[in-house]
């Protein structure tokens, strides 16, 4: 397929009006043209390149918004509808309940190669694969942000440390507005120590790379499991400031300011879901995706598919550095198969 065409390298240089005095003339025009051709005037000459530029590219256009891996699947409307299994939940704000975006499979294997362990490890901390699904709240996915190899690994090291995971409870409300962790989220999780793990501290770096954020702003990071059924209702990776619950968390190091969240396995899709029909735009009357073990956001309309070494990455604080609620997220459960994932959290001064 033709290159795309530079502005200027066909049009730029100015056409002169009068022959060149080089070229043969027979009463006053160039010999090569017929007597009874009249000049095209330059906008019907730049019109008709405009015309044969588009034409030439429209499989280009029509490859980009149809394609099923390559880009994020934009619906026709907003698809309302709510997160069935999720009711009653801890944040005050109401979710809006629209998930009109569904960011599906990659196109490339990303990953790299593999490794065998930490001799034979090298830290390479650039990323590709990287697609905007949100400009504010910023909302990102990398495909590929893990290389061969390290979930595995990262799930091999998380396994004997696993325990029920808990939610920083805000603690001063009264009961009726508490939530009860053991029904909100119904996972299973570990936290690493920072900077012991080879693998670890190379994926801290990577992070940082990515975000800009200083390493030592970088929690310890948490691995979570989902057996089929279970799930994370709709919550906030920041502390909620205005609790007095919160602030022993935010003492050491400030808010939470970023998220990424890792996949670390392809999760098993319920029956009749093929894969690659995943990210193709949504009827705007369908239902989310149950079952998958997606990441929801209500309130901005996105939904992130797990898919093996993909972060979903977001702000959790505005431009000017308030708790942003429209970051509001979900684990979904998958039904059909066990999720494991990663948390790397950022916060906004040094960790401790
Ligand atoms: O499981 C997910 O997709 C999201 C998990 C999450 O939001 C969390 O662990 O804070
Ligand atoms: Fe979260």
């Amino acid at each position: 397929m033709d290159s795309p065409k530079r502005p200027g390298s066909t049009l730029g240089k100015p056409k002169s009006r009068s022959p060149s005095p080089h070229a043969p003339l027979t009463n006053g025009k160039p010999a090569h043209a017929p007597s009874h051709f009249h000049r095209p005037s330059l906008e019907t000459i730049l019109a008709l390149l405009v015309a044969a530029s588009l034409a030439l590219h429209v499989p280009t256009y029509y490859k980009l918004v149809s394609d099923p891996g390559s880009l994020l699947a934009i619906s026709r409307a907003p698809a309302a509808f709510g997160i069935p299994f999720l009711s009653g939940s801890r944040p005050t704000t109401p979710a809006k309940a629209t998930v009109a975006k569904r960011f599906g499979d990659p196109d490339d294997d990303l990953l790299g190669e593999p490794f065998d362990g930490p001799a034979d490890y090298v830290c390479d901390t650039s990323f590709s694969g990287v697609h905007i699904l949100n400009r504010d709240p910023l909302m990102m996915a990398i495909d590929g942000f893990l290389r061969k190899g390290e979930a595995e690994w990262i799930v091999d090291k998380a396994k004997p440390l696993m325990a029920r995971s808990s939610v920083v409870d805000v603690d001063d409300q009264p009961r009726e507005k508490r939530n009860d962790s053991s029904e909100y989220r119904t996972s299973t999780s570990a936290f690493f120590d920072r900077r012991v793990d080879p693998i670890l501290h190379c994926i801290e770096k990577r992070a940082v790379a990515f975000s800009g954020v200083p390493l030592e702003n970088t929690e310890g990071l948490q691995v979570v499991h989902y057996q089929p059924g279970q799930y994370y209702k709709p919550h906030w990776d920041y502390f909620p400031r205005e609790f007095a619950s919160m602030q022993e968390q935010l003492r050491r190091g400030g808010q939470r300011v970023t998220t990424f969240f890792v996949y670390l396995n392809d999760v098993a899709l319920p029956p009749g879901v093929a894969r690659d029909a995943l990210p193709k735009p949504m009827s705007p009357t369908k239902e989310p995706l149950i079952g998958a073990g997606s990441t929801q956001f209500p309130n901005v309309g996105i939904e992130v598919m797990p898919r093996k070494g993909r972060a979903a990455f977001w702000w959790d604080v505005t431009i000017d550095g308030k708790d942003d609620e429209r970051t509001l997220h979900a684990g979904t459960p998958p039904t059909h198969g066990e999720k494991w994932g990663l948390n790397i959290w950022q916060r906004e001064e040094s960790f401790f």
